[in-house]
C-alpha cells in the first residue's frame, strides 16, 4: 500500500495500526455472529448497476438538501461515539471536516467533545441524536443545549433500549470513560471490571421503557424537526408517519444491536414503499463507496450517513483523514453518477439499480 490511502478499506486498515486493539475493536465490531455486520457491506456487493449510456454528464451536480439544509452531496456524517478514543481533539476534528467538505454531522449523544465546543468550532449544519436516559431530565437538557446552540435536528435513536452484546468489548473489558457533556449531571465512567464497562453504563442510564407514547413527550420540549432513527419495517415505518415525525433513518445501528436483522440496505425499499414519500427517508449501514451511495439513492433514500468511514479517517490522520473520507466517497459517487448517465440526483431512480428480487423475476 502507497502512503495515501485510495479507498475506504485503506483508510479502515491505517485505524487499525493506529489505534490500541481496545479502541480499533470498538468501532469497528458488531454485536454476537456479527453476521449482520457482515451483511450490512456484502448485500451492496449483490446489487448491480444499470447504466444509461449517451446522457450528457459533462456537468455532475450531487448538491442537495437535508430538511431545508444545503449539503454538496447526499452524504452526511452518522453520530458515532467517543471520537477522542479515536484522536486526542475528538469530535470537533470531525466537525472541522464535514464544514471543509460541506456536508452535515450529526453529533453523538455520547460524544467526548461538548454539545458547545462543537458547534461553535466551525460552521457546519449539525445535528444532534438523542438517547433517552432514564433521568428524562438530563436528555431533556441536552436536547435544550442542542437547540440553544444552533443544532438543526434532533435524531432520536430507538434501537437501543439496551446495549448489544458486543463480544469484543466484553473480552477487551471496554472502558466508558467519563464524558464532559455530563458532568455534574451523572458520571458515565463505570468500574465494573467484569466485561464491557460501557454495556454496564447503558443497561444503568438508558431508559428501556421508552416507547411510541414518548415522542408526544420529545415535541413538547423542542421545536426541532424529529427524526426517528433505527427503523428496519413497514409496520415501524407507518406508525413513525403517524406519530408526525420529520423523518425517518433506515438503520440496524452498524450491526452493533440486534444481531441476524437485515442489511439496511435489503429493507430500504420496504420502508421507502410505506411512507410513500410523507416524510424524508435516510439511510445508514455498510456504505463503503460511491456506488453504494448511488444504490440507496436508487432504491428511494433522500441522502445516507457514513459511522465507520469517518471514525477510520479520524484515527488514521485527523481532520484531514475525515475529509479524504468524504471526498473519496464524494469524487466515487460523482463518477457512478457520470458512468451511469445521472447529470443530478433526480435522474437516479430504481430503474438504475438490478437486485436480486429483480434477478429472480427477470427468470422466471
Ligand atoms: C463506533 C460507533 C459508535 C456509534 N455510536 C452511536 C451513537 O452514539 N449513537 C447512535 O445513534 N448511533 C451510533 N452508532 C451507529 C451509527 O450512527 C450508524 O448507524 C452506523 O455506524 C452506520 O453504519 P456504518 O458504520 O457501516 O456506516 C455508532 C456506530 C459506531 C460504529
Ligand atoms: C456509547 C454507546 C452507547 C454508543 C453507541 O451507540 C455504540 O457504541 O453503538
Amino acid at each position: 500500500m502507497g502512503d495515501e490511502p485510495v479507498n475506504v478499506k485503506e483508510y479502515q486498515e491505517l485505524a487499525r495500526q493506529a489505534l490500541p486493539k481496545m479502541y480499533y475493536d470498538y468501532f469497528a465490531g458488531g454485536s454476537e455472529d456479527q453476521h449482520t455486520l457482515r451483511q450490512n457491506v456484502e448485500a451492496f456487493h449483490r446489487i448491480t448497476l444499470r447504466p444509461r449510456i449517451l446522457v450528457d454528464v459533462s456537468k455532475i451536480d450531487m448538491s442537495t438538501t437535508i430538511l431545508g439544509y444545503k449539503t454538496s452531496a447526499p452524504i452526511m456524517i452518522a453520530p458515532t461515539a467517543m471520537h477522542k478514543l479515536a484522536h486526542p481533539q475528538g469530535e470537533v476534528l470531525t466537525a472541522k471536516a464535514a464544514a471543509a467538505c460541506n456536508v452535515i454531522m450529526a453529533l453523538s449523544f455520547m460524544s467526548t467533545c461538548t454539545i458547545e465546543e462543537v458547534s461553535s468550532s466551525c460552521n457546519a449544519v449539525f445535528f444532534f441524536q438523542l438517547y433517552i436516559y432514564k433521568r428524562r431530565d438530563i436528555s431533556a437538557l441536552m436536547v435544550k443545549r442542542a437547540e440553544s446552540n444552533g443544532y438543526k435536528a434532533i435524531l432520536l435513536t430507538a434501537d437501543t433500549p439496551k446495549l448489544g452484546r458486543r463480544e469484543a468489548d466484553i473480552k477487551n473489558k471496554m472502558i466508558a470513560p467519563q464524558l464532559k457533556n455530563f458532568e455534574g449531571l451523572v458520571s458515565t465512567k463505570v468500574d465494573d471490571n467484569d466485561g464491557s464497562n460501557l454495556e454496564a453504563f447503558a443497561s444503568k442510564s438508558f431508559d428501556p421503557s421508552l416507547s411510541w407514547k414518548d415522542i408526544a413527550w420529545l415535541k413538547s420540549i423542542t421545536k426541532l424537526p424529529i427524526l426517528i432513527k433505527g427503523i428496519l419495517t413497514r409496520e415501524d415505518a407507518i406508525k413513525a408517519v403517524e406519530v408526525g415525525v420529520d423523518g425517518i433513518i433506515v438503520s440496524n445501528h452498524g450491526a452493533r444491536q440486534l444481531d441476524y436483522v437485515p442489511a439496511t440496505i435489503a429493507v430500504l425499499e420496504e420502508v421507502v414503499d410505506a411512507v410513500k414519500g410523507r416524510i424524508p427517508v435516510l439511510f445508514d449501514g455498510g456504505i463503503r463507496r460511491g456506488t453504494d451511495v448511488f444504490k440507496a439513492l436508487a432504491l428511494g433514500a433522500q441522502a445516507v450517513l457514513i459511522g465507520r468511514p469517518v471514525v477510520y479517517g479520524l484515527a488514521a490522520k485527523g481532520e484531514y483523514g475525515v475529509r479524504r473520507v468524504v471526498e473519496m466517497l464524494k469524487d466515487e459517487l460523482e463518477l457512478a453518477m457520470a458512468l451511469s448517465g445521472c447529470p443530478t440526483l433526480n435522474h437516479i431512480t430504481r430503474k438504475h439499480v438490478r437486485t436480486q428480487m429483480d434477478d429472480l423475476h427477470s427468470r422466471l
